[in-house]
């Protein structure tokens, strides 16, 4: 460590990150360089909201794991006390809050033989501070400004993430697993909302939509600004029935929801599953396809790719073999 005294080595690696996996890494390598101790664990709030819990970053740690209601309790006392030391049996605990704007959202716990001197703790918490801020700038580049949904970048690494799992795991259809879905969701006639009464209510409306849309999925689905006025949901679903339950529920929301100024809107969307690997844009085409059916039957509803008369869609194999 001595010709990275100041941390600087440490600094540079996590601030170039620009994935979370790599990131988390960069940070569990720095800490673990901290040489003055063997064995430490990291539970941070990576979303830095009240109420979410701290998980477990270094899933290899060597420490046994604590319970979200031990983590809370310690995170609640490296609040009051910074730094906090504790002896048991020959080792000593240290334990080193994870501040984020000023408040603490994770705890870094570390296990020695000896007391951490007072520059290793400065340096772990200097690091750990470098490594919330970037993980909030990170995720912020994963977001629409206007909406604070995923963006359009985002929508691509995670459909393929999705896709890939899903050839690994060879999951069929009627396993009695949840399973991934992709739906894409249209304002319908949207145009007119602009037209009369301006962009910035238009604005509005696709705020407002993106927040129906995202209390109606669950925490661990994503939801994205696809476009203008065009979303994307990844969810998880038992089968095609539960998937279009879900998307019905929140065009009925929608339906309901007095806009203001414009008064009552209405949803589209078509969906498909995501069962094997395919490319992002095939799936998109597919999901795009059972959306303008939708649109095309009279708006309002929602059409599983699945229903669509391939068939006809597909060009007539009566080709004529030349050679
Ligand atoms: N206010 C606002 N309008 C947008 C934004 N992005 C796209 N639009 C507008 O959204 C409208 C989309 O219109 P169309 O694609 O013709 O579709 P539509 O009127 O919604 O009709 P259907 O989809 O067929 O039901 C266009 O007028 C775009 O200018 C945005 O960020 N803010």
């Amino acid at each position: 460590m001595a010709a990275n005294a100041c941390g600087h080595d440490w600094v540079v690696e996590i601030t170039q990150q620009e994935e979370e996996p790599e990131l988390d890494q960069a940070l569990i390598n720095a800490v673990s360089e901290l040489d003055e101790f063997s064995r430490f664990a990291i539970y941070i709030n990576k979303f830095f909201k009240p109420g979410l819990p701290a998980r477990l970053l270094n899933k290899d740690s060597v420490i046994e794991e604590l319970s979200e209601h031990e983590v809370n309790e310690l995170i609640e006392k490296v609040s009051r006390n910074k730094i906090r030391i504790s002896r048991n049996y020959g080792f000593i605990s240290t334990y080193v809050p994870i501040y984020y704007m000023g408040n603490v959202v994770g705890v870094l716990v570390i296990e020695s033989e000896k007391e951490l001197s007072e520059r290793c703790s400065m340096l772990a918490i200097y690091m750990l501070n470098i490594y919330a801020n970037q993980l909030s700038l990170l995720h912020k580049s994963q977001l629409d400004p206007l909406t604070e949904l995923l963006n359009r970048q985002t929508f691509d690494k995670k459909v393929i993430e999705i896709a890939a799992d899903a050839a690994i795991e060879h999951i069929e259809p009627d396993s009695k697993h949840r399973h991934w879905y992709l739906a894409i969701v249209d304002i319908d006639h949207f145009k007119r909302v602009n037209d009369n009464y301006g962009h910035v209510i238009g604005d509005e409306v696709i705020l407002l939509v993106a927040q129906l849309l995202k209390n109606n999925f669950r925490f661990e689905d994503y939801v994205f600004r696809y476009g203008g006025e065009e979303f994307a949901v990844l969810f998880q679903a038992s089968d095609e029935l539960d998937a279009r339950n879900a998307l019905n529920r929140f065009r009925g929301c929608v339906a309901e929801y007095p806009f203001p100024q414009v008064g009552n809107l209405t949803v589209s969307s078509g969906f498909m599953p995501i069962y094997e690997f395919e490319m992002v844009a095939s799936l998109v085409q597919k999901a795009d396809k059972a959306l303008y059916h939708s649109k095309n039957m009279g708006r309002n509803r929602v059409t599983a790719y699945s229903e669509l008369d391939i068939q006809q869609s597909q060009p007539q194999d009566d080709s004529i073999e030349l050679f």
